[in-house]
């Protein structure tokens, strides 16, 4: 769970609150579009990025989801609890992320202060050392225990 606002100024548990992307660039990756890279070394264990965007219901997510397909959009939503975040028009750079099956990021889920009844939000963090300028991939299956 992240740290509140109040908590005390130098508290370093708000990374949700903060959004910072400054350890990722995007570029075109050559092979599957754009895709997120480190702008730093990042140690294992470190948070790199939230992926935001608009917090919708699964009633929305089904709508969304049928324009997608006929405008062919990529599908930049992921599943937060009873919620989906859809990065598709408002969101970070995190929707970048590509996958690969030996992804070097892993996808958490927290709880944030004051947000809606059972929303997780999603962040992306290191799950190994990641090199600058290496490619910062993740599992798109990560909720399917659940
Ligand atoms: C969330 S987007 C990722 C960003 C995307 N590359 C872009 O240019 O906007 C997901 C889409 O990226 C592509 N993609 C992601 N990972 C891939 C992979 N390992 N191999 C091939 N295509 C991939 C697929 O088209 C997928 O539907």
């Amino acid at each position: 769970m992240e740290c509140p606002s109040s908590c005390q100024t130098n508290c370093t548990n708000q990374n949700f609150k903060n959004n910072d992307v400054s350890n990722t660039f995007v570029a075109n990756t050559g092979t599957t579009g754009l895709g997120l890279f480190a702008a730093t070394d990042i140690k294992k264990d470190e948070f790199v990025i939230a992926f935001t965007g608009d917090v919708i219901s699964s009633k929305e997510y089904e709508k969304r989801t049928l324009e997608y397909k006929k405008s062919k959009t990529f599908p930049y939503v992921y599943k937060a609890g009873p919620f989906y975040i859809d990065a598709t028009d408002r969101g970070n750079s995190a929707k970048y992320a590509n996958y690969s099956c030996n992804f070097n990021m892993r996808t958490e889920k927290w709880q944030l202060d004051g947000k809606l009844d059972g929303f997780v939000a999603l962040g992306f963090f290191a799950g190994r050392w990641i090199k600058k300028g290496e490619e910062q991939t993740i599992d798109y299956n990560y909720d399917v225990d659940e």
